[in-house]
């Protein structure tokens, strides 16, 4: 099992470029289900989130080439309308094939993606609503059968706001008979990236970016042509890095338009940041002030940037309290930065962190993607060495991080 091996201490500098969006990724290959014409897809991340999904859809039949970041999918020879729990228990977002299936050929049947480490993640929205739908469901022995001939437009209220579950919805409904609207949808910008990209497929949809999507069905979507959006937060985690070991980068190929309230925390923090039209500059100079927040759905602050920036908290000059509102147990980077010598508490979803002076290396356990990323970055403005366990967590998500971290000055290597 491949390890990370880092020795702190180093400040960072130069450029870092970005690379397409895991979360806006997933979802747009799996929109290659929907139709049969070619789907021709540029700045698709190397991941192996990526790797599985891609592995996934050519079970189903769907045609994949690739060409370093450019993948194209075709979907005209699809015979198999499975998602098998092999797969599926490596990734949670696996489940999005089952709108695509369900809605172009009239069954599904997926297995149930399961918990993972920062919660319990049920799918019934997902389920709720295509069952508004029309759609027959069961669910045997782990799997779900979904099955309608044609699926009828509705008007959809999720409970809560859900990424995925919004996006199932939305694929499923381009090829609705008549209008569904999905209220309470997530306004996340990788949503956005998708409904664009169905858009050029030929779907009708209106409310893009906002919380009610309004979808005319179609009886056919064509192959289109679309670049994945930037990884917000790739970016940040970037930023987030030099925010505590101190340096000057500068990150390319980004999206400055999505990522107001990570920055705006950054700025707190001390960043100094000049804002290009698709690059942003960094430079930090001194030791972080914290930052206190609370996790919300966009365009408030991610879940999936909170650990990193917890990381820079640990090392600031002062006290702060970050609240996770989203995942009911997405602090399990804390007892590994403690090991670092943070000083962290948890109270519930609150943490209550004490900045210190220094940390100090020490072998730890990444326990998911972002506290992975968050360890990386505490490892980096510690003194001395850390050996980070488990990292094909960070695998699933950022693309080469240890190469692009190496090449602005970072020690880091990876152990096979
Ligand atoms: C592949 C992808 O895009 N993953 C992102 C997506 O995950 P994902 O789409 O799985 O997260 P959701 O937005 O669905 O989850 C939000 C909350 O709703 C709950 N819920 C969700 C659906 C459902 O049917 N029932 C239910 O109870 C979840 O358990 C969670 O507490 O959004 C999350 C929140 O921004 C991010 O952290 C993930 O990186
Ligand atoms: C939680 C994440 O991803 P996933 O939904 O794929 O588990 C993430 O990207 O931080």
């Amino acid at each position: 099992m491949d390890k990370l091996l880092i020795q702190g201490g180093n400040r960072l500098h130069g450029d870092i470029t970005i690379s397409g969006a895991k979360n806006a990724a997933l979802p747009i290959l799996c929109a290659g289900l929907l139709t049969s014409g070619d789907v021709e897809l540029s700045n698709v991340p190397h991941l192996h989130d990526v790797a599985t999904i891609l592995k996934l859809l050519g079970q189903t039949g769907l045609k994949v080439s690739q060409d370093n970041d450019k993948v194209t999918l075709n979907g005209s020879a699809i015979d198999k309308l499975e998602a098998p729990y092999e797969l599926v228990k490596t990734m949670r977002a696996s489940i999005l094939v089952l709108g695509p299936l369900l809605a172009r050929f009239g069954q599904a049947k997926v297995s149930l993606p399961g918990g993972c480490a920062i919660g319990s993640r049920p799918v019934d929205q997902h389920i709720k609503g295509l069952q508004a739908m029309g759609a027959e469901i069961t669910i045997e022995a782990g799997y779900i059968y979904a099955k309608c001939a044609k699926l009828k437009g509705a008007r959809i209220v999720t409970d809560m706001i859900t990424v995925t579950g919004t996006e199932n919805l939305l694929m499923a409904a381009t090829l609705a008979d008549g209008e569904t609207v999905l209220e309470n949808a997530a306004c996340e910008p990788e949503v956005t990236d998708l409904a664009n990209l169905l858009v050029a497929m030929g779907a009708k949809i209106e409310g893009i970016g906002s919380n009610r999507l309004v979808i005319q069905g179609v009886a056919e979507l064509h192959g289109a042509k679309h670049a994945v959006i930037s990884d917000r937060i790739e970016a940040v985690t970037f930023l987030c890095a030099v925010a505590a070991t101190g340096g000057d980068i500068s990150i390319r190929n980004t999206r400055v338009d999505i990522m107001d309230a990570a920055l705006d925390k950054l700025r707190e923090m001390g960043l100094q940041l000049t804002i290009g039209d698709t690059w942003i500059r960094a430079r930090m100079d001194q030791r972080p002030h914290p930052v206190t927040f609370r996790t919300t759905e966009y365009p408030g602050f991610p879940t999936d940037m909170q650990a990193q920036f917890m990381a820079v908290n640990t090392v600031a000059d002062g006290a702060s309290r970050v609240t996770e509102t989203i995942f009911e147990n997405r602090f399990m980077h804390v007892q590994e930065m403690n090991r670092l010598g943070a000083a962290i508490e948890t109270d519930g979803n609150t943490a209550f962190i004490k900045g210190v002076e220094q940390l100090v290396g020490a072998p730890v356990m990444a326990t998911d993607l972002r506290a992975s990323a968050s360890l990386v970055i505490a490892a980096m403005a510690a003194r001395g060495e850390t050996l980070i366990d488990r990292i094909y967590h960070l695998d699933r998500g950022y693309d080469q991080m240890e190469v692009k971290l190496s090449a602005v000055g970072a020690n880091i290597r990876r152990i096979k």
